[in-house]
């Protein structure tokens, strides 16, 4: 089950916003409904799931309903209409004091320009929810010298945030979110005052700390490269409020579901986002000790193959063999694969961008072995699916052309002249 279910949720801002549903229903623009009634759609009808320990990032471009959707899921913006359950418990019905119990227990936010008390330290920064919420002061300490160490900050727990960088402050804002150990972190971009070094930075330490952690992360950014790096599914917003997908990285490069996602994805270097298992392919594999050289002959000519992987029985990968080195071993009559196996070759991980692959692809004559992290064989990557994934997108006007063509364009000009 979901962790957080999303059913028909609109937010309209302005007076008397209901009366704007029948313009909805009629299908007039937003711009339009606000020229009308002077209220402004921020999110119309979104419904998605999200799920325990993903990061769900909310991606769209500036006035696209972001911040206000994050919001809505803690009511710190009250919805307009439709059901946020979390975890069974519907939120819109959630009393005063349940829903401040929800806020301070299972779900912290941080914010983009950090939200810090100046005259605060660190240590008292990140323990201030925990003092709110009336915990006695050695077990805040200690929870918050917890955080504090999470996020690299052990060592500056007295200094004061405008004695710390842009990166620091927003390492206590995150220590402050987690101190009271939440189960999901709303993060309101949270990177995105930062300088981009430091923000690359924040961004592969959230995915180290995530990887640790485990929490459900809602993370809402309009930058395309950081939802994609970050983001284990992604709801894309259009600029009229509305959900225009909801997918892995690869599912909304591979195939965006509109035209106004493929314009936002087509400058993405898919490579780097793409992984190995999208374009990994079965291969035929022989077994150790099973199987001999003749079997492997057999099979290779049977598929066409020039190489064959071979395994063992639990199919761990021990390596390759040509056909050459197999059919004259077949032919001298050895019932072994093992003098003829080659394990110099290539594996990858079913996890690698392809951008990995590159340099790899275009030096080997065999597939690339993709193995698990146990060795376990999965199948083969080769060149040319590799290859089809650099070039998709890539206008290919001044692409090599065959000689003949271009000897049978000087023969027409020719003709054309002559006539
Ligand atoms: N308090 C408000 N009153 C009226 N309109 C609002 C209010 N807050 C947001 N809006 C409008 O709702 C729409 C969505 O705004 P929101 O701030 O959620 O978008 P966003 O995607 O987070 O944008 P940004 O990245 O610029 O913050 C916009 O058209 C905005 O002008």
């Amino acid at each position: 089950m979901a962790l957080i279910s999303v059913r028909n949720l609109y937010k309209v801002f302005g007076p008397n916003p209901k009366r704007v549903f029948p313009l909805l229903e009629q299908g007039k623009s937003k711009p339009e409904i606000l020229k009308r009634t002077g209220c402004t759609v921020a999110i119309n009808g979104a419904s998605f799931d999200i799920e325990k320990r993903e990061t769900f990032v909310v991606m769209g471009l500036s006035g696209s309903g972001k911040s206000t959707m994050i919001r809505c899921l803690n009511r710190l913006i009250e919805p307009t209409r439709g059901e946020i359950i979390l975890d069974g418990q519907d939120i819109m019905k959630m009393d005063k004091e349940k829903l401040r119990e929800t806020r301070r227990y299972k779900m912290s936010m941080v914010f983009q320009h950090f939200g810090l008390l100046p005259h605060r330290s660190v240590i008292n920064n990140v323990e201030f929810g925990l003092e709110i919420g009336g915990m006695d002061k050695d077990e805040r300490q200690k929870k918050a010298m917890k955080a504090i160490e999470l996020v690299g900050l052990k060592g500056f727990e007295y200094s004061k945030p405008a004695q710390l960088s842009g990166g620091m402050q927003q390492r206590v804002g995150l220590a402050r979110a987690l101190a009271n150990d939440p189960e999901i972190l709303l993060m309101d971009e949270a990177f995105s005052a930062l300088d981009p070094l430091i923000r690359t930075q924040m961004q592969d330490e959230l995915l180290e700390l995530q990887a640790k952690m485990h929490k459900t992360i809602i993370f809402i950014t309009h930058d395309l490269d950081e939802a994609l790096k970050l983001g284990d599914r992604i709801v894309i917003l259009g600029p009229e409020g509305r959900v225009r997908q909801i997918g892995t990285p690869e599912e909304i490069l591979s195939s965006p579901a509109d035209d106004y996602v493929k314009e936002f994805v087509q400058n993405v270097d898919r490579t780097k986002v793409i992984t190995t298992s999208s374009i990994m392919k079965s291969h035929a594999t022989v077994s150790y000790p099973a199987d001999g050289p003749a079997t492997a002959t057999r099979i290779m000519e049977k598929n066409r193959l020039n190489a064959i992987f071979v395994t063992d029985s639990d199919r761990k990968l021990m390596g390759l063999v040509t056909i050459d080195d197999a059919a004259k071993a077949a032919k001298k009559g050895q019932k072994d694969l093992t003098p003829i196996i080659q394990d110099n070759i290539y594996t990858t991980y079913p996890d690698t961008a392809i951008s990995d692959l590159l340099g790899t692809a275009v030096t080997t004559t065999y597939p690339i072995a993709v193995i698990d992290e146990n060795n376990v064989f999965h199948g083969v990557v080769d060149r040319g699916a590799i290859l089809a994934e650099v070039t998709i997108g890539i206008d290919d006007e001044a692409a090599p052309t065959r000689l003949s063509e271009l000897n049978g364009q000087e023969e027409d000009a020719e003709t054309r002249e002559n006539a």
